[in-house]
């Protein structure tokens, strides 16, 4: 039978190799022997197999490191795998690092623009929406200014607020939100609402686990890069504070 689900992870597998150069003696005294630096292979996930039906609302859940910005970024497709397949079924946007797909030198308007065309919209369709996206992200003034000047909180709200004016059918979010003042986040986590209430597909990463215990039914626990939970959220988050 086909798979219907949205979001398809199959024994997905990432790692990662980190270099060990101690000091720059050490470095050069290694080019002169013509050897390479120490590599260490480091496995940020290991075999997760996943599924996440379409206007299924998934908290990724997980201590520092344990592998979830990873998995986000896998699902985004802006990591490959190393072992395993990711599949998306559906139009989809993520709000993963801030300032991510803006580029410093051009201003909040032409990144606007930019953005938009890299989450799939047209130049028609972007210029119809661009009043609606500015007045969501409250930086009209400065919307002429290039976005190198702009702060973490200035690059979440335009972000933001292109993103769910692309009419995801797939919503990808990272802790980002956290870089926003309370009043910009409570505002994001009401739209993200109407996405979950619109049957969208959310994917969130988050510590605010009161916060995601509110948005989503079901969650997942990472623990060095293995799933060790996966359930209703507040089951989920009761094992993670060991309750
Ligand atoms: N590009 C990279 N190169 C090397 N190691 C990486 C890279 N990206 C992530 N890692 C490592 O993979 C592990 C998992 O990182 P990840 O960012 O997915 O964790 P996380 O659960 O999102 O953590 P946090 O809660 O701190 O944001 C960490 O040990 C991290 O150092």
């Amino acid at each position: 039978m086909a798979d219907s689900a949205t979001i398809i992870v199959d024994d997905l597998t990432k790692t990662f190799r980190l270099k060990h150069v101690h000091s720059l003696k050490e470095m050069a005294s290694r080019a002169v022997r013509g050897r390479q630096a120490e590599v260490d292979e480091f496995t940020a996930l290991d075999s997760i197999d996943l599924r996440v039906a379409e206007g299924e609302t998934l908290a990724l859940l997980g201590f520092n490191g344990s592998g979830k910005s990873t998995l986000l970024k896998c699902i985004s497709g802006v990591l490959t795998p190393d072992r395993g397949t990711v599949g998306v079924r559906g139009r989809l946007a993520g709000l993963i690092e801030v300032g991510a797909g803006f580029h410093p030198d051009l201003t909040g308007r032409e990144n606007v623009f930019l953005n938009g065309a890299i989450l799939g919209m047209t130049e028609k369709q972007i210029t119809a929406r661009f009043d609606e996206i500015v007045a969501f992200s409250e930086i009209e003034k400065f919307i002429d200014t290039e976005v190198k000047f702009y702060s973490s909180g200035m690059f979440l709200r335009l972000a933001f607020s292109v993103a769910v004016h692309t009419d995801p059918e797939v919503f990808l979010v990272d802790e980002i939100l956290a870089v926003g003042d309370e009043p910009f986040q409570e505002k994001c986590i009401t739209r993200i609402k109407e996405l979950r209430d619109e049957g969208r597909t959310l994917v969130i990463v988050s510590h605010q686990l009161d916060m995601v215990e509110k948005l989503c039914r079901r969650a997942v626990l990472l623990e060095h890069g293995r799933m060790v939970a996966d359930g209703p959220t507040s089951d989920v988050v009761r094992q993670m504070r060991g309750e």
